[in-house]
């Protein structure tokens, strides 16, 4: 390769090799001239296919890369400066996210630079292996180190357990390990510098970190060890050893203790966590607790219930969807999540979807049913009649919008159940790709709509879960009868079982371990409630540790956390103005995203906050999350954006919602609410042949920049904690001085 970079000539060259075109996508993509090996074009993971030659992410480049690579940076700086002094409605929306100094090779370097002679390919025949997520560092380095026994035989460790530990296949000891002689250790083990491997440990298939301890009699199989943590006495740490799936290698952040006699099995545990018996058993969907099932076994409990057990499939059905419009309905109120749309497919899966949408009609959701393709079943056909009489629209695929996340607030899939085989056949494998891309949510901090899976998660293979980690991620899965294995994969906040209906002989016949119903429920949780979760995480001393430099990052990182934790509306906020003469006045309105440097939200140009901020641009803004006692506030100096920056906000309202502005004259006094339903439906009219509603003059948004911000972390033992970030200029560009009380 690098022959060939001396011969080309250019700044760089790539390394690049063929792949599949099924899994091309993964990575980036390149185009080559066939004959000069010049790079004319690269796609980071495009959503159509571009080429099967992907870059494998080796490079090698000459001094003048650096160069490209502070051009890029100073570029960016001279983008912030500008934005702070000029102004703000000569602005584009930028792109704040991205700090000064960060600079990404693809996008940034490698793009631009295509088709100009200075970047080069060069492919590999030789054997390329991707390193994209934990599980495949455990198969790699189990890859280096056969590759030792080639080229360096003398680094592996060898052993029988009189003088060393066993060893068994490869293994790699640091020589500034301790490993008790009767450990036994490996295939496939890397031990690094300072570890304790005490008496009886067994290690099979696993990285061992710098100064990490394990106590005697512990075993761990398929795991990753973080630096410096600690495994109990007797204890279990182990996964499936699946490389592909999410969760089938146990991974230990760093500093991680893992008390005597506890068992952490197909888990990611953050760093500075202790595990002790109590912590795992609710952590975990505890696999020794809860059953899970084959593919095969579901299928045999199906033909049990439907044989000797005496039900009809209409029964069945009807329960398995009641269970999963209760379930939706204890966790997505009606009020706050009201468009539903149920994604049915070809089998059973698709009939339950279709009951359920019937009783959510009946809880006071307005449902919509996508259903391609029929079954004439007069079990079906029932079914879709009884939808048509509640006047449940049904949508033909051609007739869901092209972005499902501005027109619903829940979306049920309802597609495959567990007679799903192999890759989604059209038409549901648009209708799955229409799932993935609802949930990508930007930066405008719109919600996306929360994804509901019956059964299955579509697309997911029904024991191995998602292929690939590029599955589907719903919120809240509604396991029927048991969970199936896949469910093991499943890392949303809201896992259900349902099909309150397994008679006595099945729960026998299969050893059946599943949890109670509580009282006349029709569906059970299966896990802990997300909160709690990112609770545990919260400690002042994590929060204090963790703080970042810049006050965006921190905001971003607790609107992450808030989002995750399933709070309502997290980006709502109460926006305090001033008159001129310093009386203030709040209201709670929602924040539209962070461009620009500013934290932006829309309004109408008259209301009493406009009026407040043509006199006195000083405003504060504050967020409450109250789930994780936290408050943030960010006070500075208010300016309207540009007309065309609204423009585009108001183009990316749903329809329904860029009528109100039209109708409202906001805090002017108007002669009462009918007159507004009047002027609605006026409005509603004028435009109903689709076209284009204009954005009212009166309608756009204000960006607020921040000069001041404080992030409140409140503690159960009343020691608060706050983080403060003060905007500081020097030499004429902006810093932040952070402070901790
Ligand atoms: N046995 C039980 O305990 C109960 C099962 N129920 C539901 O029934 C489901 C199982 O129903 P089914 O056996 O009808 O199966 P599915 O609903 O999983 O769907 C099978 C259908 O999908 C098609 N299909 C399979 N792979 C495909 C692919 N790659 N691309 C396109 N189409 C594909 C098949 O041709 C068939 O039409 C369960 O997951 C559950 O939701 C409930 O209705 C009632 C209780
Ligand atoms: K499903």
């Amino acid at each position: 390769m690098l022959e060939a970079h001396r011969r080309y000539g250019g700044m760089g060259t790539i390394l690049v090799i063929k792949v599949s075109p099924e899994s091309a996508y993964q990575f980036g993509e390149l185009v080559a001239d066939p004959v000069t090996n010049e790079l004319l074009h690269y796609a980071e993971k495009p959503e159509t296919f571009v080429s099967d030659r992907i870059n494998c992410g080796v490079y090698i480049f000459t001094p003048d890369i650096f160069t490209a690579i502070q051009g890029v940076s100073t570029q960016r700086k001279d983008r912030a400066t500008l934005r702070r002094v000029s102004s703000f409605e000569a602005l584009q929306p930028a792109n704040r996210s991205l700090p000064t100094d960060f600079v990404r090779l693809d996008q940034d370097i490698l793009s631009p630079l295509t088709g100009k002679k200075q970047l080069y390919v060069y492919e590999t025949m030789d054997f390329w292996e991707q390193i994209k997520n934990p599980g495949m560092s455990l198969k790699s380095s189990g890859l280096y180190l056969a590759q030792f026994r080639f080229t360096s035989p003398h680094l592996l460790a060898s052993g029988d357990g009189t003088k060393n530990a066993t060893i068994t296949g490869d293994v790699y000891i640091h020589p500034s390990a301790k490993v008790h002689p009767t450990a036994k250790i490996g295939p496939n083990v890397s031990i690094s510098a300072n570890a304790r491997i005490g008496a009886g440990v067994r290690l099979v298939s696993c990285i061992i970190l710098d100064d990490v301890e394990i106590q005697e009699n512990a075993v761990v199989i398929h795991a990753i060890i973080g630096w410096k943590s600690s495994i109990g006495r007797w204890s279990r740490v182990q996964a499936s050893g699946d490389y592909n799936a999410k969760l089938g290698v146990t991974i230990l952040g760093e500093s991680v203790t893992v008390e005597d006699e506890v068992v952490v099995i197909n888990s990611i545990v953050l760093p500075n966590k202790t595990l002790n018996v109590e912590e795992v058993k609710i952590m975990e969907k505890d696999p020794e607790c809860i059953s899970y099932l084959t593919q095969q076994q579901a299928v045999e409990i199906d033909a049990l219930l439907m044989g000797p057990s005496g039900f009809s499939i209409d029964q069945l059905m009807e329960l398995a969807g009641l269970s999963v419009a209760s379930a939706i309905a204890e966790v997505y109120r009606s009020t706050e999540y009201n468009r539903v749309l149920v994604i049915c497919g070809p089998g059973n899966n698709g009939g339950d979807g279709l009951v359920a949408a019937r009783h959510l009609h009946h809880f006071g959701y307005k449902p919509y049913i996508c259903y391609p393709k029929r079954t004439p079943k007069p079990l079906y056909t029932g079914l879709v009649t009884q939808l048509e009489s509640l006047s449940v629209p049904f949508l033909p695929v051609e007739g869901l919008p092209q972005e499902l996340s501005n027109d619903f607030d829940i979306l049920v899939d309802a597609i495959f159940g567990f007679s799903f085989n192999g890759m989604p056949r059209p038409p549901f494998d648009g209708l799955i790709y229409g799932l993935l891309s609802a949930r990508k949510h930007d930066q405008t901090f719109q919600r996306s709509p929360v994804i509901v899976s019956v059964d299955i998660p579509s697309g997911w293979n029904v024991e191995k879960g998602a292929v690939n980690s590029e599955g589907i991620t719903p919120d809240m899965l509604v396991s029927l009868t048991a969970p199936k294995l896949c469910a093991k994969m499943f890392c949303g906040p809201h896992h259900f079982l349902g099909g309150r209906f397994v008679p006595p002989s099945i729960v026998d016949k299969f050893k059946l371990q599943l949890p109670p119903y509580p009282g006349t429920s029709m569906c059970v949780r299966i896990g802990k409630p997300p909160q709690a979760d990112v609770q545990a995480q919260i400690s002042l001393e994590n929060v204090e540790k963790h703080g970042e430099a810049d006050p965006f990052v921190q905001f971003q990182k607790w609107f992450d956390d808030a989002v995750a934790a399933g709070l309502k509306e997290p980006n709502s906020m109460a926006l305090s103005t001033a008159s001129k003469d310093g009386k203030p006045s709040s209201r709670m309105i929602q924040l539209k995203g962070i461009h620009g440097e500013g934290f932006v939200w829309c309004s109408n140009y008259g209301s009493r906050k406009a009026q407040e901020i043509s006199e006195n641009p000083h405003a504060s803004l504050l967020f409450y999350w109250s789930g994780l006692n936290r408050q943030v506030r960010v006070e500075g100096f208010v300016q309207k954006v540009s007309d065309e920056e609204s423009e585009q906000y108001f183009r990316s309202r749903p329809r329904e919602i860029q009528i109100g502005p039209a109708v409202s004259e906001q805090s002017n006094v108007i002669p009462g609410r009918q007159f507004l339903h009047q002027k609605y439906k006026e409005i509603e009219e004028k435009y109903s042949d689709g076209s284009m509603i204009p954005r009212p003059k009166h309608w756009g948004g204000y960006r607020l920049i921040p000069e001041y911000f404080e992030f409140w972390q409140g503690d159960e033992s009343q020691v608060h904690l706050r983080l403060s970030y003060v905007a500081e200029e020097i030499d004429g560009k902006i810093s932040w001085r952070r402070t901790v009380k």
